[in-house]
């Protein structure tokens, strides 16, 4: 390995090459929207040297091998021989690109290390024994980098594994957990860093969805503005009697806005907005004449939405709570009292504990003034 004949520097390997591929992953995050976040290093036979590195880029475009491989070669790097490390188990389909574990072994890898299986049926450890049946060395990374692929795809793995998105419900309250007053006003609770920091995982999400009250209470834009993106989610509202107006300002500009109604599918009102471009989907709940909840997941499922965002009211938290389809509770907490108004969420009313919905805290930080508090109903599955 010299640089002599390189016009770029030879960079020497990194510590831990799968930690380095695990931080490229993170920049496809808001880029390779619906297809997983992955990196890959290369690393030369001798372990001493980094030969080429990428990520995911947009769905349709390379994945992180291919993108590892041009590096290389732009550097002007031979990979024979060479070492790929790779946050996902390479691909051995054929999608929208060719498979990736056909590339490396074109490539000359001598061998893979991957840090989690690829939980897509139709890859689903054939990537690792196309690789072995090809003489490459394929093995897995330690369980820790395992855990950390996992939960940068955990929308991903959510829909493979169990054909549901992953359901974050993300809630800005007061000290005592007020989210509005009782005359609706809610803007702003918490501080801009706090706001920042939901727009960050608005990011990560393929939908983010609201009810029809927030729509018509705040006439919010639902979109990932306060940090930069390449992908904005989808916008969704529930809406049982189509009471949308017009006029709302996630009409006029940005992604796409889905609607889901209770009114009947030959409704002469959804076909006007569908000839507006909004997607509209009757999936009556005849228990409740509202949205049928586990319709709208099913329906999200078929158009791969990893990972759902929801910023909703009270009512509708209380519902996909009630329903118990919600993983994931994002909380904001500003240290301020509101007395009267709606709460995180409605439920019950109980008359005793028992039923009480039961969470594990996962993560408490200080986000500006505010503090961020994290919560899951169960830990996610890990597969191989
Ligand atoms: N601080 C915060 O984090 C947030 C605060 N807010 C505040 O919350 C207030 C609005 O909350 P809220 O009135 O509870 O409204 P929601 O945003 O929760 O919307 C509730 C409405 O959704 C519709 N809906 C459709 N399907 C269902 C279903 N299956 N279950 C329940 N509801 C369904 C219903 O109307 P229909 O049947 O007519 O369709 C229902 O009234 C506003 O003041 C807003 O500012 C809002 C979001 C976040
Ligand atoms: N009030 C409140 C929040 N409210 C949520 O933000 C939505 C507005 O989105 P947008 O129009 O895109 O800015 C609003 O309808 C509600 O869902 N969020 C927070 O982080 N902190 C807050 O104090």
């Amino acid at each position: 390995m010299s640089d002599l004949t390189s016009p770029f520097p030879t960079l020497p390997a990194p510590a831990d090459p799968m930690a380095a591929a695990l931080a490229l992953a993170e920049h496809a995050v808001g880029v390779s929207e619906p297809n997983p976040r992955v990196g890959c290093v290369i690393t030369s036979a001798d372990g001493r040297w980094l030969l080429g590195q990428g990520h995911t880029q947009a769905v349709g475009s390379a994945h992180a091998e291919i993108m590892a491989l041009r590096d290389a070669q732009a550097r002007g790097h031979d990979v024979r021989g060479a070492t790929a490390w790779v946050t996902l188990e390479p691909c051995a389909h054929h999608g929208r690109t060719p498979p990736c574990c056909d590339a490396l072994v074109a490539a000359g890898m001598a061998r893979v290390v991957a840090a989690v299986g690829d939980p897509n049926p139709l890859v689903n450890g054939q990537g690792m024994a196309r690789l072995r049946a090809a003489g490459v060395s394929a093995d897995w990374g330690p369980p820790t980098h395992a855990l950390a692929a996992t939960e940068l795809n955990i929308g991903f793995f959510s829909r493979m594994q169990r054909q549901r998105p992953w359901v974050r419900l993300k809630m800005a309250g007061s000290l005592d957990g007020r989210t509005a007053l009782a005359n609706g006003v809610s803007q702003w609770i918490t501080s801009p860093e706090a706001r920042a920091d939901g727009h960050a995982w608005r990011r990560r999400a393929g939908a983010v969805l609201t009810g029809i009250q927030t729509a018509l209470a705040d006439d919010p834009m639902l979109d990932v503005r306060h940090v930069p993106t390449q992908v904005q989610p989808v916008r969704v509202v529930l809406d049982s009697h189509l009471r949308l107006p017009p006029t709302a300002r996630l009409l006029q500009s940005g992604s796409p806005v889905w609607l889901y109604t209770a009114v009947p599918a030959n409704d002469a009102r959804i076909a006007s907005w569908q000839a507006r471009s909004v997607r509209v989907r009757s999936v009556p709940d005849a228990a409740t004449g509202r949205v049928d909840l586990h319709a709208v997941l099913a329906d999200l499922t078929t158009q791969s939405i990893n990972e759902l965002h929801i910023e909703a009211g009270a009512t509708l938290n209380g519902a996909w709570l009630a329903a118990g389809m919600v993983d994931e509770i994002v909380l904001y907490l500003a240290p301020m009292l509101l007395g009267q108004g709606a709460g995180l969420a409605h439920l019950g009313p109980w008359a005793d504990l028992t039923p009480a919905l039961r969470w594990q805290w996962q993560q408490i930080e200080r986000i500006g003034p505010d503090l961020r508090l994290t919560a899951r109903s169960a830990p996610p599955a890990l597969v191989r």
